[in-house]
């Protein structure tokens, strides 16, 4: 089975790796950093304490024709709308487009650009921070892979990808998965926002008290949709915006498995907002705006919140750096905003 990570960053070559140490044949379509990174032998490690080193990656070269059987697409979600030009070469009738995004229901711009091509989804649960050639996965849970219809196809996908640094699972209904990531990843511009790492955040009351109501409103937006949200953290999503807007003492006590990530985790969103590009706000938090315009459920926090990115987002390419906000100003700033 040919395989191929298209748009190699965090997750993208921290997944390829994975498939390398397995033995999958694999290449990288990768740019810039990244290209350079590849190139050299990485070391995978993980919060458990596993460790892998990886010798140097295959590259796709753009100037061959070389056909993939599967496609993990890891891109960010701004990323998509370039996907049909740089997917069309690499892919043949058969080809399977994985799409590993954040967020919901941005796989439909794939299904649109290759609508004779199986498209699946896959939901990403954990972080991963870079420091030179080290890859580090710093939290858990599992990789879900959307059942494809075919048993023997999604064995081959488990076998591909599953190790001791990365485990995974099939999901015949994955929807509700990716809604239950995305109640998490609600967190993300909060953090982008308030400029720190996670942990550091995660111990402010009033970074939590926003991103308890950010959560609420996902809850009330599924809720009236009917979905029911599986467990995807330790501690299943309806009761997390309660346990965020405990009392600090409480919390620490109380949220210790939350708490128990890398000190130097930041989101993905915090990555882009600090590299000056457009963030994933309209495909997290914009995909709990669109359910809740459907269905007539008031989302003001998520909605303050897209606004508050966009601001940061337009101070970051005037003056090359954003400023970052405080928990009591984030807490003033949202409230304006609704
Ligand atoms: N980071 C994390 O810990 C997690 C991320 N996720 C999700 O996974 C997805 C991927 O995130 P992440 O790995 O952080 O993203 P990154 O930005 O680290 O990686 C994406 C890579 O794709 C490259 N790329 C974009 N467009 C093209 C193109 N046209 N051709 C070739 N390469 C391209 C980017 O290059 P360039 O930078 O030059 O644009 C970048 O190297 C996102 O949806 C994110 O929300 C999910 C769980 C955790
Ligand atoms: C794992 C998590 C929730 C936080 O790092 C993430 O998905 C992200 O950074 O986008």
């Amino acid at each position: 089975m040919k395989q191929c990570i298209v748009g190699s960053g965090l997750i993208g070559s921290f997944l390829g790796s994975v498939i390398a140490l397995n033995g999958g044949d694999i290449k990288f379509v990768a740019r810039g950093e990244w290209l350079a990174r590849l190139q050299q032998p990485l070391t995978l490690t993980d919060y458990k304490g596993h460790k892998a080193n990886v010798p140097a990656a295959n590259i796709h070269s753009p100037n061959v024709t070389e056909k993939y059987d599967v496609i993990w697409l890891t891109v960010k979600c701004t990323a998509l709308k370039d996907m049909a030009n740089v997917l069309s070469p690499l892919l043949h009738p058969r080809s399977i487009i994985i799409c590993c995004q954040n967020g919901v229901g941005s796989h439909h711009i794939m299904l649109r650009a290759f609508p004779h091509h199986q498209v699946l989804r896959a939901m990403v649960p954990f972080n991963v921070v870079v420091q030179g050639q080290h890859l580090h996965k710093g939290s858990q849970g599992e990789l879900v892979i959307e059942d494809s219809g075919d048993k023997t196809l999604n064995q081959r996908l488990l076998s591909t990808v599953r190790h001791n640094l990365l485990e995974a699972h099939i999901s015949d209904d994955i929807e509700p998965v990716q809604w239950a990531k995305l109640q998490l990843n609600l967190g993300n511009g909060v953090n982008a926002l308030a400029d720190m790492p996670v942990k550091a955040m995660l111990q402010q009351r009033p970074y939590r008290r926003v991103i308890a109501s950010l959560m609420d409103e996902l809850l009330n937006v599924t809720g009236a949709a009917g979905i029911a949200l599986p467990k995807v953290a330790n501690i299943h999503g309806r009761w997390i915006p309660r346990v965020l807007r405990l009392p600090n003492g409480l919390f620490t006590l109380l949220a210790k498995q939350m708490l128990a990530i890398d000190p130097s985790v930041k989101t993905s969103m915090w990555w882009d907002l600090n590299n000056g590009k457009t963030t994933e706000k309209t495909f997290l938090y914009g995909a709990v705006v669109s359910k809740a315009e459907e269905l007539n459920v008031a989302v003001p926090y998520n909605r303050a919140i897209i606004s508050l990115l966009r601001e940061a987002e337009e101070q970051g390419n005037k003056q090359h750096r954003y400023r970052a906000l405080s928990p009591e100003t984030l807490e003033a700033r949202v409230r304006e905003q609704m």
